[in-house]
Protein backbone atom coordinates (compact mmCIF):
# COMPACT_ATOMS: atom_id res chain seq x y z
CA UNK A 1 0.00 0.00 0.00
CA UNK A 2 2.58 2.59 1.22
CA UNK A 3 4.92 1.16 -1.68
CA UNK A 4 6.81 4.04 -3.17
CA UNK A 5 6.09 4.88 -7.16
CA UNK A 6 6.77 8.02 -7.44
CA UNK A 7 8.96 10.97 -6.66
CA UNK A 8 8.94 14.55 -8.09
CA UNK A 9 11.32 16.57 -7.02
CA UNK A 10 11.43 20.37 -7.94
CA UNK A 11 13.02 24.20 -7.54
CA UNK A 12 10.65 26.24 -5.43
CA UNK A 13 10.92 29.62 -3.67
CA UNK A 14 12.26 29.96 -0.15
CA UNK A 15 11.35 33.12 2.22
CA UNK A 16 14.45 34.71 1.39
CA UNK A 17 13.15 34.53 -2.29
CA UNK A 18 15.82 31.91 -3.06
CA UNK A 19 15.39 28.39 -4.84
CA UNK A 20 15.28 25.50 -2.47
CA UNK A 21 14.05 21.80 -2.81
CA UNK A 22 10.38 20.70 -2.71
CA UNK A 23 9.73 16.93 -2.85
CA UNK A 24 6.34 14.95 -4.11
CA UNK A 25 6.05 11.51 -2.92
CA UNK A 26 3.20 9.15 -4.39
CA UNK A 27 2.74 5.92 -2.89
CA UNK A 28 1.09 2.62 -4.87
CA UNK A 29 -2.40 3.48 -3.02
CA UNK A 30 -2.25 7.08 -3.90
CA UNK A 31 -0.72 8.56 -1.28
CA UNK A 32 0.45 11.53 -1.88
CA UNK A 33 3.24 13.48 0.74
CA UNK A 34 5.22 16.96 -0.31
CA UNK A 35 7.75 18.91 1.44
CA UNK A 36 10.15 21.51 0.89
CA UNK A 37 13.89 22.03 3.00
CA UNK A 38 14.40 25.25 4.63
CA UNK A 39 18.06 26.75 4.04
CA UNK A 40 20.17 28.31 7.14
CA UNK A 41 22.18 31.84 7.09
CA UNK A 42 24.18 31.36 10.16
CA UNK A 43 24.89 27.92 9.18
CA UNK A 44 26.93 25.71 11.38
CA UNK A 45 29.99 24.41 10.11
CA UNK A 46 29.25 20.79 10.45
CA UNK A 47 25.68 20.45 9.11
CA UNK A 48 24.83 18.16 6.30
CA UNK A 49 25.98 19.79 3.02
CA UNK A 50 23.12 22.05 1.35
CA UNK A 51 23.88 21.47 -2.53
CA UNK A 52 22.67 24.27 -4.81
CA UNK A 53 19.30 22.97 -5.42
CA UNK A 54 19.70 22.33 -9.04
CA UNK A 55 22.72 20.40 -8.25
CA UNK A 56 20.90 18.63 -5.46
CA UNK A 57 17.96 17.46 -7.65
CA UNK A 58 20.28 16.49 -10.19
CA UNK A 59 21.99 14.39 -7.82
CA UNK A 60 19.05 12.50 -6.14
CA UNK A 61 17.34 11.96 -9.05
CA UNK A 62 19.98 9.94 -10.63
CA UNK A 63 21.14 8.55 -6.96
CA UNK A 64 18.07 8.31 -4.14
CA UNK A 65 14.96 7.79 -6.84
CA UNK A 66 15.72 4.76 -8.26
CA UNK A 67 16.46 3.35 -4.39
CA UNK A 68 13.51 4.45 -3.41
CA UNK A 69 10.63 3.92 -6.12
CA UNK A 70 9.71 0.73 -6.31
CA UNK A 71 11.92 -0.51 -3.53
CA UNK A 72 10.53 0.75 0.09
CA UNK A 73 7.65 1.86 1.62
CA UNK A 74 6.36 5.13 2.10
CA UNK A 75 5.07 3.94 5.67
CA UNK A 76 8.43 2.90 6.94
CA UNK A 77 10.29 6.02 7.80
CA UNK A 78 13.47 4.08 8.82
CA UNK A 79 13.83 2.15 5.25
CA UNK A 80 13.42 5.93 3.29
CA UNK A 81 15.89 7.48 5.54
CA UNK A 82 18.36 4.55 5.01
CA UNK A 83 17.53 4.53 1.51
CA UNK A 84 18.54 8.16 1.58
CA UNK A 85 21.89 7.36 3.13
CA UNK A 86 23.04 4.61 0.88
CA UNK A 87 22.27 6.53 -2.23
CA UNK A 88 24.42 9.65 -0.88
CA UNK A 89 27.06 7.10 0.31
CA UNK A 90 28.85 9.95 2.69
CA UNK A 91 28.24 10.94 6.15
CA UNK A 92 27.76 14.73 5.66
CA UNK A 93 24.81 14.59 2.39
CA UNK A 94 27.26 15.97 0.03
CA UNK A 95 26.49 13.79 -2.75
CA UNK A 96 22.69 14.01 -3.05
CA UNK A 97 22.67 17.12 -0.59
CA UNK A 98 21.01 17.53 2.79
CA UNK A 99 18.06 19.74 1.35
CA UNK A 100 16.89 16.96 -1.24
CA UNK A 101 17.14 14.59 1.59
CA UNK A 102 15.49 16.22 4.19
CA UNK A 103 12.95 17.39 1.39
CA UNK A 104 12.08 13.32 0.68
CA UNK A 105 12.64 12.20 4.02
CA UNK A 106 9.71 14.27 5.28
CA UNK A 107 7.45 13.62 1.31
CA UNK A 108 7.77 10.38 2.38
CA UNK A 109 6.69 10.50 6.05
CA UNK A 110 3.80 12.73 4.80
CA UNK A 111 2.85 10.49 2.28
CA UNK A 112 2.75 7.38 4.65
CA UNK A 113 0.66 9.45 6.96
CA UNK A 114 -1.86 10.08 4.08
CA UNK A 115 -2.13 6.39 3.22
CA UNK A 116 -3.15 6.29 6.77
CA UNK A 117 -5.48 8.76 6.96
CA UNK A 118 -3.82 9.83 10.33
CA UNK A 119 -2.76 13.43 10.86
CA UNK A 120 1.71 13.74 10.49
CA UNK A 121 2.23 14.04 14.02
CA UNK A 122 0.37 11.09 14.98
CA UNK A 123 1.95 8.94 11.87
CA UNK A 124 5.29 9.95 13.42
CA UNK A 125 4.49 9.95 17.20
CA UNK A 126 2.14 7.09 17.14
CA UNK A 127 -1.03 6.41 19.63
CA UNK A 128 1.06 6.39 22.72
CA UNK A 129 3.00 9.91 22.57
CA UNK A 130 1.18 11.66 24.98
CA UNK A 131 -0.36 15.19 25.10
CA UNK A 132 2.54 17.71 25.53
CA UNK A 133 2.38 20.90 23.32
CA UNK A 134 5.77 22.84 22.65
CA UNK A 135 6.18 25.87 23.97
CA UNK A 136 6.99 28.20 20.86
CA UNK A 137 9.61 30.32 20.87
CA UNK A 138 9.41 33.89 19.32
CA UNK A 139 11.71 35.79 17.16
CA UNK A 140 10.78 39.90 18.25
CA UNK A 141 14.33 41.31 17.59
CA UNK A 142 16.81 40.34 15.66
CA UNK A 143 20.13 41.09 13.52
CA UNK A 144 23.52 38.83 13.26
CA UNK A 145 23.65 36.92 10.08
CA UNK A 146 19.98 37.57 9.41
CA UNK A 147 19.72 41.75 9.29
CA UNK A 148 22.01 44.11 8.43
CA UNK A 149 23.09 46.91 10.63
CA UNK A 150 21.18 45.84 13.57
CA UNK A 151 21.74 43.67 16.84
CA UNK A 152 25.22 41.73 17.19
CA UNK A 153 22.47 39.25 19.20
CA UNK A 154 21.21 37.44 16.36
CA UNK A 155 17.71 36.58 17.89
CA UNK A 156 15.35 38.00 20.83
CA UNK A 157 12.93 35.60 21.74
CA UNK A 158 9.93 35.97 23.83
CA UNK A 159 9.24 32.48 25.42
CA UNK A 160 5.66 32.22 26.76
CA UNK A 161 6.44 29.48 29.11
CA UNK A 162 3.10 30.23 31.52
CA UNK A 163 0.68 30.09 28.64
CA UNK A 164 -2.14 27.93 29.32
CA UNK A 165 -2.71 26.78 25.64
CA UNK A 166 -0.58 26.81 22.42
CA UNK A 167 -2.71 29.82 21.16
CA UNK A 168 -2.48 31.84 24.12
CA UNK A 169 1.32 31.08 23.18
CA UNK A 170 1.06 32.05 19.81
CA UNK A 171 -1.17 35.19 20.31
CA UNK A 172 1.44 36.34 23.17
CA UNK A 173 4.37 36.02 21.35
CA UNK A 174 2.88 37.99 18.35
CA UNK A 175 1.73 40.82 21.13
CA UNK A 176 5.72 40.61 22.10
CA UNK A 177 6.14 41.72 18.64
CA UNK A 178 3.57 44.18 17.98
CA UNK A 179 4.68 46.04 21.60
CA UNK A 180 8.58 46.19 20.37
CA UNK A 181 7.26 47.79 17.01
CA UNK A 182 5.30 50.10 19.77
CA UNK A 183 8.18 50.82 22.20
CA UNK A 184 10.10 51.84 18.63
CA UNK A 185 8.22 53.70 17.26
CA UNK A 186 7.79 55.74 20.87
CA UNK A 187 11.68 55.55 20.49
CA UNK A 188 11.38 56.96 16.78
CA UNK A 189 13.71 54.06 15.56
CA UNK A 190 12.79 53.16 12.77
CA UNK A 191 13.37 49.35 11.26
CA UNK A 192 12.47 46.42 8.99
CA UNK A 193 12.24 43.32 9.45
CA UNK A 194 14.90 40.53 9.15
CA UNK A 195 15.03 37.05 7.50
CA UNK A 196 12.65 35.20 10.22
CA UNK A 197 10.31 38.56 10.74
CA UNK A 198 11.65 39.89 13.67
CA UNK A 199 12.16 43.72 14.04
CA UNK A 200 15.51 44.67 12.93
CA UNK A 201 16.09 48.07 14.27
CA UNK A 202 19.43 49.98 13.91
CA UNK A 203 20.51 49.98 17.70
CA UNK A 204 22.52 48.53 20.36
CA UNK A 205 22.02 45.07 22.41
CA UNK A 206 21.55 47.02 25.39
CA UNK A 207 18.89 49.12 23.96
CA UNK A 208 17.35 45.66 22.71
CA UNK A 209 17.58 44.32 26.09
CA UNK A 210 15.85 47.26 27.29
CA UNK A 211 13.01 47.13 24.78
CA UNK A 212 12.14 43.60 24.70
CA UNK A 213 12.18 42.85 28.62
CA UNK A 214 9.53 45.76 28.33
CA UNK A 215 7.41 44.49 25.71
CA UNK A 216 7.51 40.98 27.65
CA UNK A 217 6.45 42.78 30.91
CA UNK A 218 3.89 44.63 29.04
CA UNK A 219 2.26 41.40 27.67
CA UNK A 220 2.81 39.30 30.17
CA UNK A 221 0.42 41.89 32.11
CA UNK A 222 -2.11 41.97 29.74
CA UNK A 223 -2.37 38.26 29.13
CA UNK A 224 -1.97 37.01 32.56
CA UNK A 225 0.57 34.36 32.29
CA UNK A 226 4.29 33.89 33.02
CA UNK A 227 6.14 35.01 29.72
CA UNK A 228 10.24 34.40 29.80
CA UNK A 229 12.86 35.82 27.35
CA UNK A 230 15.25 34.56 25.59
CA UNK A 231 18.51 34.67 23.14
CA UNK A 232 19.98 33.19 20.44
CA UNK A 233 23.34 34.90 20.35
CA UNK A 234 24.53 32.72 17.32
CA UNK A 235 28.28 32.92 18.75
CA UNK A 236 30.49 30.96 16.24
CA UNK A 237 29.19 34.28 13.88
CA UNK A 238 30.23 36.44 16.52
CA UNK A 239 33.59 34.53 17.06
CA UNK A 240 37.14 35.02 15.55
CA UNK A 241 39.14 32.30 15.52
CA UNK A 242 42.32 34.47 15.00
CA UNK A 243 42.02 36.54 18.03
CA UNK A 244 40.13 34.12 20.27
CA UNK A 245 37.72 36.64 20.80
CA UNK A 246 33.83 37.80 20.19
CA UNK A 247 33.46 40.97 18.23
CA UNK A 248 30.71 43.10 19.02
CA UNK A 249 30.39 46.12 17.43
CA UNK A 250 31.65 48.39 20.87
CA UNK A 251 33.89 45.93 22.49
CA UNK A 252 36.04 41.91 21.96
CA UNK A 253 35.47 39.86 24.60
CA UNK A 254 37.70 36.77 24.96
CA UNK A 255 35.74 33.46 26.19
CA UNK A 256 36.02 34.59 29.72
CA UNK A 257 34.64 37.75 29.38
CA UNK A 258 32.27 36.45 27.31
CA UNK A 259 30.73 33.71 29.86
CA UNK A 260 30.74 36.28 32.24
CA UNK A 261 28.56 38.68 30.17
CA UNK A 262 26.41 35.78 29.70
CA UNK A 263 25.83 34.46 32.80
CA UNK A 264 25.17 38.11 34.03
CA UNK A 265 22.67 38.48 31.34
CA UNK A 266 21.23 35.40 32.61
CA UNK A 267 20.96 37.17 35.87
CA UNK A 268 19.65 40.43 35.07
CA UNK A 269 16.76 39.91 32.79
CA UNK A 270 16.05 36.15 33.87
CA UNK A 271 16.73 34.06 30.55
CA UNK A 272 14.95 30.86 30.09
CA UNK A 273 16.82 30.25 27.22
CA UNK A 274 20.15 30.94 25.83
CA UNK A 275 21.34 29.68 22.40
CA UNK A 276 25.00 29.19 21.18
CA UNK A 277 26.08 31.48 23.56
CA UNK A 278 29.63 30.51 22.50
CA UNK A 279 31.29 29.07 19.65
CA UNK A 280 30.51 26.05 17.85
CA UNK A 281 34.15 24.30 18.64
CA UNK A 282 34.45 25.47 22.34
CA UNK A 283 32.67 22.23 24.60
CA UNK A 284 34.34 23.44 27.32
CA UNK A 285 33.29 26.83 27.45
CA UNK A 286 30.07 25.98 27.25
CA UNK A 287 30.46 23.49 29.97
CA UNK A 288 31.83 26.18 32.21
CA UNK A 289 28.58 28.52 31.50
CA UNK A 290 26.45 25.51 31.66
CA UNK A 291 28.19 25.03 35.35
CA UNK A 292 27.53 27.89 36.19
CA UNK A 293 24.50 29.05 35.11
CA UNK A 294 22.49 25.71 33.72
CA UNK A 295 20.25 25.18 37.26
CA UNK A 296 18.72 28.92 35.85
CA UNK A 297 18.34 28.59 32.45
CA UNK A 298 18.22 26.46 28.89
CA UNK A 299 21.78 26.27 27.47
CA UNK A 300 21.06 25.23 23.92
CA UNK A 301 23.49 23.96 21.40
CA UNK A 302 22.54 24.67 17.73
CA UNK A 303 25.74 25.27 15.64
CA UNK A 304 27.48 23.45 18.45
CA UNK A 305 25.55 19.95 18.09
CA UNK A 306 24.14 20.28 14.63
CA UNK A 307 21.08 17.78 15.56
CA UNK A 308 24.25 15.47 15.37
CA UNK A 309 24.07 12.19 17.88
CA UNK A 310 27.60 12.38 17.94
CA UNK A 311 28.24 15.95 18.77
CA UNK A 312 25.57 15.67 21.42
CA UNK A 313 26.91 12.36 22.82
CA UNK A 314 30.50 14.44 23.00
CA UNK A 315 28.26 17.31 24.78
CA UNK A 316 26.74 14.90 27.16
CA UNK A 317 29.95 13.56 28.25
CA UNK A 318 31.55 17.36 28.57
CA UNK A 319 28.35 18.61 30.06
CA UNK A 320 28.34 21.18 27.74
CA UNK A 321 24.26 22.23 27.80
CA UNK A 322 21.32 20.97 28.94
CA UNK A 323 19.35 21.97 25.68
CA UNK A 324 19.83 20.80 21.95
CA UNK A 325 18.08 22.77 18.94
CA UNK A 326 16.73 20.07 16.16
CA UNK A 327 16.63 21.20 12.65
CA UNK A 328 15.79 18.14 10.34
CA UNK A 329 17.77 19.93 7.29
CA UNK A 330 21.35 19.97 9.54
CA UNK A 331 21.28 16.34 9.69
CA UNK A 332 19.40 15.08 6.66
CA UNK A 333 16.20 13.14 7.81
CA UNK A 334 13.49 12.97 9.72
CA UNK A 335 15.14 9.05 11.39
CA UNK A 336 18.34 11.22 12.20
CA UNK A 337 16.43 14.36 13.92
CA UNK A 338 14.64 11.61 15.88
CA UNK A 339 17.77 9.67 17.04
CA UNK A 340 18.78 13.04 18.24
CA UNK A 341 16.14 14.00 20.42
CA UNK A 342 15.18 10.44 21.62
CA UNK A 343 18.76 10.83 23.12
CA UNK A 344 18.54 14.28 24.56
CA UNK A 345 15.33 13.09 26.26
CA UNK A 346 17.18 9.98 27.93
CA UNK A 347 19.60 12.23 29.33
CA UNK A 348 17.93 15.32 30.41
CA UNK A 349 18.51 17.38 27.31
CA UNK A 350 15.56 19.52 26.54
CA UNK A 351 14.92 19.62 22.57
CA UNK A 352 13.90 22.61 20.59
CA UNK A 353 12.47 21.67 17.58
CA UNK A 354 13.43 24.70 15.07
CA UNK A 355 12.75 26.57 11.73
CA UNK A 356 15.86 27.88 9.32
CA UNK A 357 16.08 31.70 8.56
CA UNK A 358 14.84 30.64 5.07
CA UNK A 359 11.49 29.45 4.98
CA UNK A 360 8.76 27.79 3.20
CA UNK A 361 4.89 27.20 4.08
CA UNK A 362 6.00 23.33 5.08
CA UNK A 363 4.90 23.33 8.44
CA UNK A 364 6.09 19.23 8.92
CA UNK A 365 8.50 20.57 12.08
CA UNK A 366 5.13 21.69 13.90
CA UNK A 367 4.39 17.65 14.09
CA UNK A 368 7.73 16.63 14.68
CA UNK A 369 7.56 18.67 17.85
CA UNK A 370 4.05 17.32 19.04
CA UNK A 371 5.44 13.42 17.79
CA UNK A 372 8.07 13.83 20.02
CA UNK A 373 6.81 15.60 23.06
CA UNK A 374 9.55 18.16 22.27
CA UNK A 375 9.53 20.58 25.06
CA UNK A 376 9.75 23.73 22.75
CA UNK A 377 9.53 24.88 19.35
CA UNK A 378 11.37 27.71 17.52
CA UNK A 379 9.66 28.91 14.74
CA UNK A 380 9.03 32.86 14.79
CA UNK A 381 6.59 34.97 15.59
CA UNK A 382 4.93 36.38 12.67
CA UNK A 383 5.33 36.12 8.52
CA UNK A 384 3.73 33.80 6.74
CA UNK A 385 6.02 31.04 6.75
CA UNK A 386 6.31 31.35 10.03
CA UNK A 387 2.81 30.85 10.86
CA UNK A 388 2.32 28.00 8.73
CA UNK A 389 4.33 26.17 11.92
CA UNK A 390 2.21 27.86 14.27
CA UNK A 391 -1.14 28.07 12.95
CA UNK A 392 -0.58 24.31 12.22
CA UNK A 393 0.51 23.74 16.47
CA UNK A 394 -3.32 25.49 17.10
CA UNK A 395 -5.02 23.25 14.58
CA UNK A 396 -3.01 20.24 16.15
CA UNK A 397 -4.12 21.54 19.03
CA UNK A 398 -7.49 21.76 18.18
CA UNK A 399 -7.94 18.51 16.22
CA UNK A 400 -7.92 19.70 12.97
CA UNK A 401 -5.40 18.28 10.75
C1 LIG B 1 17.32 29.57 12.87
C2 LIG B 1 18.60 29.94 12.93
O1 LIG B 1 19.22 30.57 11.91
P1 LIG B 1 19.74 29.87 10.57
O2 LIG B 1 18.61 29.10 10.01
O3 LIG B 1 20.16 31.04 9.73
O4 LIG B 1 20.87 28.98 10.99
C3 LIG B 1 19.39 29.71 14.14
O5 LIG B 1 20.58 30.06 14.17
O6 LIG B 1 18.89 29.15 15.11
MG1 LIG C 1 20.75 29.24 16.34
Amino acid sequence: MTLITDIRLRRILDSRGNPTVEADVVTESGGFGRAAAPSGASTGEYEAVERPPSEAIAAAREHAVPRLVGEVYAGNQRDVDAALHAADGTDDFSEIGANSAVAISMAAAKAGADVLGAPLFQHLGGTFRGDGFPIPLGNVVGGGEHAADATDIQEFLAAPVGAPSIADAVFANAAVHAAVADLLEERDVPCGKGDEGAWAPSIDDGEAFEIVAEAVSMVQGEVGFNIGFGLDVAGAELYDSDSETYEYSDRSRDTDEQIAYIADLVEEYDLVYVEDPLDEDDYDAFADLTDEVGDQTLICGDDLFVTNTDRLVNGIDRGAANSILIKPNQIGTLSDAFDAIELATENGYDSVVSHRSGETEDATIAHLAVATDAPFIKTGAVGGERTAKLNELIRIADDAT
